[in-house]
Formats: structure tokens, C-alpha cells, sequence
């Protein structure tokens, strides 16, 4: 029978590959190389299609389940009890501008003592750090000792020069795109918490407590701050930069213009009001401000935050900045929310920071200050079960699950990662969560909303949730 099981996967893995080459031989395209720097392209876009993703997605899930139905349990287990390795490796790639350098270097192999030099460390640790990273095809090692930009390392190269991010290290996520900040981030602060997450979850006090202040994060950083005001004091000062950039980031999880088909922005009046609540330096927000030049934006946050997004702005958008379309609030959520005349209150991965208490505590002050025409939109991951969720239907129109081809697991299990990641990162930095549909729906009807719609990109688990007032 395992072999049978092995030969379906095999099938779902061939069945997607020809598929995915068909799909590419008919726009004349090959499919991006793994060896080569990552480039701006019509074979990268083509990729991240709906119909290439899924594709993709039951090739992923198909590889990753052969591997682990093969693999001796003691290999798995090996791999999963050092994994953290290879983050610690990538944050020193990172931290370090690793593929600033090599992309700096005449050829496009560097040798790690030239490397070293550069960023004054020892050359033969930092060979067995690269190795870690190019043996899980995270640069290339093209000759001994010698390392190369590929597909992935690249995309990490904030592009910017390395001796001006000597001088000023937090330079490098200053209107970047989000990628090294995603890294940065990740690596860091949200990984050492992640490392007590065991202690926080058998501490009798905080243990089975939801409130923000008792998280692992507490514990890893000796703070009795919630994570946001932590990342706030001067000591953090290039936490708190890096941190807008990984905002930015969480963007890409799908192409950044999916906000345009979250929500049908055309349907609303010339000059209406969007309000992005928690809204960071507002990368979507800016996104739907260049498509529909009618509407109006509010980005509200806490101050350092909104000092961040002006500066964002009016940088990467000072046209729109001047024309006076969009505006910057210093709000805090879990206030009386003071914008009273909203088209719509946008509110994307905010309610996933926060315990459920917390998020009715915001969605309520958004619907107190709500018009009868105003509607909330809140984008965040609908996290499926990793079985099939019989009697989970919830009756918003969009909410039809997608097929999953056997023996595959419901979620699509490896290709649906991300979603279980940063919802560990929620639990360990604020003790938030990542939801079903029919959780997001329960908040929301808690707070007084009617959630009408998801709308989702095909083949993605990050949702847009429309909801009317009650
Ligand atoms: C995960 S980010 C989301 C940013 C943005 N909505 C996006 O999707 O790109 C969460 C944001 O909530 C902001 N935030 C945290 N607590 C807040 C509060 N009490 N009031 C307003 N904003 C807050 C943070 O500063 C941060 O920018």
C-alpha cells in the first residue's frame, strides 16, 4: 500500500509538472532557474499566477510528503530538532548583507575570505554558515569555499551599497520591500521568544493567560512590555525600523496588488474615505492609491509608526502625498475610534496580533464610530485544519473550499507552511492567533459586524472577510 501511496504523490507531482511546463511553453517562457540571481521577469510573475501556484502548491506538498513517507522517522526528527539552525545561518546572511556583497563583487562567485573581510568575521565559521544555507539552496556554492547569488538568496538583496549600510545599518530598510526586514525580524526577536515558548506555555501564572504581556516574548527579552511599546524604546531603535520593513514584507505572502481584489475599491464614490487602521507605513493602502485616484486615505497608527509612514510616503509617493489625498493619524485602537465618516475601515493583520477579547475590543470601536454604509474589511489568513473540517461551512459568499488531490493532507500540508508559522509568531509575541473563517466570523459578529463576502486570491489562504454593520 505505501508504494501505491508513493506512486499517487508521484502522479500529483508529475501531473503538475507537465502542467506547469505547458502552461509556460504556451507564453513562450521557461521556468525561473534556482541558479540564477532572481530577476524582475515575465517567467517570476508568471509564477506566482493563480493557476502556476496550485500547481506549484500540490508539487511542494507531492515532494515533501514522498520525502517524509521515505525517510527514516530518526531523519525527520533530526531535521525538525535543528532547523533553527538554518534561521540562525540566514539571519547572519541578512545581518551581515551576504548577498549585498557578492552582487558588489566583480564575478558573480565570491571567496568567502573576501566576504569575511568585508564584514569582519572569521572566514572558515563563515564558510560552514554559507554551507548550511547552500546545501538548502540558499546561495550557491559553486567551488569550494566559493559562494554565488541564486534565485533565493537574492531576493533578500535589498539592493542598496554596503558601505553606506556600514555606516548606517538601519538604512537598509528604509522604502525597501520588505524582504531583509521579514528575514531580520523573523530571526530575531521571534525566534528567541519562539525558544520559550515550552517555559510560557508550563508557567502556572502566564501559562493559560491571553494577554499580551504574557507571552514568550516577555520571558526571552526579560520585558514586562507588550511587544509593540517594547519595540519602541530607544534601545530597539533598529528593531523598530526593520520591523516596518517586515511589515512591508507580509505583503508579498501573495503579489502585493491582491489588496485590489480584495475588496471592489471601483464601487465606491469619488472621495470616499478609506481608513487603515494600524495601518504601519501603509503598503497597501498605497497600492490602492495609485489604481483608484478618487479615494482618499487615512493611515492611522501609534506615533513613532506614523512618523515612519510620512516619511515612507513621502518618499516613494510624494505626488500622491501632495495632491492631499492622503492623511496620517496617530490612533490607538483600543480607543474611540475618531474618523466618523468611513467608506471603509481596512484592516489588515491586525486582528491576528491580538487574543480574541482584544480584536472584539477593536472591531467594536470601529463599528461604534461606523455609519449604516460603512463596511470593514479585514484581511488575514483563514487557517484551515490539517484535516478535512467536516459541518465548517460558514455562510459568507466566496467561503467553497478548494479541491485537495489525494493522498494529499486537506491543507495542502508542506505548501501551506506559512500559515502555521505566523501563527506561532502570533502566539509568541502577543499572544494572538491566526483564525478559521468561522472564528473571524464569530469576532466580527461579536463586535457588531455582518460578514458578507471572502474574497480570496485562488489557490491562497489569505482572505479579505467584507463585513456591513449589523
Ligand atoms: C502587523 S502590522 C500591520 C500593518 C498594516 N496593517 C499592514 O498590513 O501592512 C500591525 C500594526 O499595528 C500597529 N499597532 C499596534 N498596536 C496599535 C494600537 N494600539 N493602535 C494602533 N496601531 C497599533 C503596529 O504599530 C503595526 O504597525
Amino acid at each position: 500500500m505505501t508504494f501505491a501511496k508513493i506512486r499517487q504523490l508521484l502522479d500529483n507531482l508529475k501531473r503538475s509538472v507537465d502542467s506547469l511546463e505547458e502552461l509556460y511553453s504556451t507564453h513562450s517562457l521557461d521556468f525561473p532557474s534556482l541558479d540564477v540571481p532572481f530577476s524582475k521577469s515575465k517567467a517570476e510573475d508568471l509564477a506566482r499566477s493563480p493557476d502556476a501556484v496550485n500547481m506549484i502548491n500540490v508539487c511542494v506538498a507531492s515532494a515533501f510528503q514522498i520525502l517524509l513517507t521515505m525517510r527514516h522517522p530518526f531523519e525527520t526528527l533530526c531535521d525538525g530538532s535543528s532547523i533553527y539552525q538554518l534561521s540562525s545561518c540566514l539571519r547572519i546572511a541578512e545581518n551581515l548583507n551576504i548577498p549585498e556583497i557578492i552582487r558588489e563583487n566583480n564575478s558573480p562567485d565570491c571567496h568567502v575570505n573576501d566576504i569575511a573581510l568585508k564584514c569582519d568575521v572569521e572566514p572558515t565559521k563563515l564558510a560552514r554558515i554559507l554551507r548550511v544555507l547552500s546545501s538548502h539552496h540558499i546561495f550557491t556554492e559553486t567551488s569550494p569555499d566559493k559562494f554565488a547569488n541564486n534565485r533565493v538568496s537574492s531576493f533578500f538583496d535589498s539592493g542598496k551599497e554596503t558601505h553606506k549600510l556600514k555606516i548606517e545599518p538601519a538604512m537598509k530598510y528604509k522604502d525597501s520591500p520588505g524582504i531583509a526586514g521579514y528575514i531580520g525580524t523573523f530571526t530575531d526577536e521571534v525566534a528567541k521568544a519562539s525558544s520559550y515558548l515550552l517555559e510560557t506555555l508550563k508557567d502556572k501564572d502566564h501559562g493559560k493567560s491571553f494577554a499580551p504581556d504574557h507571552t514568550a516574548l516577555q520571558m526571552a527579552m526579560n520585558t514586562s512590555s507588550v511587544y509593540f511599546p517594547w519595540l519602541e524604546e530607544p534601545s530597539n531603535h533598529y528593531r523598530l525600523e526593520r520591523y516596518a520593513d517586515c511589515i512591508r514584507g507580509t505583503s508579498l505572502w501573495d503579489p502585493p496588488d491582491t489588496i485590489l481584489e480584495g475588496y471592489n475599491w471601483s464601487s465606491l464614490a469619488p472621495g470616499s474615505v478609506v481608513v487603515d487602521v494600524g495601518g504601519g507605513t501603509g503598503a497597501p493602502s498605497m497600492i490602492i492609491a495609485v489604481e483608484h485616484p478618487s479615494l482618499s486615505f487615512v493611515i492611522q497608527d501609534r506615533e513613532p509608526v506614523i512618523a515612519q509612514a510620512k516619511e515612507h510616503w513621502n518618499n516613494s509617493k510624494p505626488d500622491i502625498v501632495g495632491s492631499g489625498r492622503v492623511s496620517f493619524q496617530v490612533h490607538d485602537f483600543f480607543k474611540e475610534q475618531p474618523q466618523k465618516n468611513t467608506a471603509v475601515f481596512l484592516v489588515r493583520t491586525i486582528c491576528h496580533d491580538w487574543p480574541d477579547h482584544l480584536v472584539t475590543q477593536i472591531l467594536r470601536n470601529l463599528r461604534e464610530a461606523a455609519s449604516p454604509s460603512t463596511q470593514l474589511l479585514l484581511g488575514d489568513y483563514v487557517i484551515p485544519y490539517s484535516c478535512n473540517d467536516v459541518g465548517g461551512e460558514v455562510d459568507i459568499a466566496g467561503a467553497e473550499s478548494s479541491k485537495v488531490p489525494a493522498p494529499l493532507l486537506a491543507n495542502m500540508g508542506k505548501a501551506s507552511s506559512n500559515v502555521y508559522w505566523i501563527d506561532m509568531t502570533m502566539q509568541v509575541l502577543l499572544n494572538g492567533q491566526e483564525r478559521t473563517l468561522s472564528h473571524h466570523a464569530r469576532l466580527m459578529c461579536d463586535a457588531g459586524w455582518r460578514p458578507v463576502t471572502l474574497n480570496k486570491r485562488r489557490n491562497s489562504h489569505f482572505g479579505y472577510i467584507i463585513a456591513e454593520c449589523q
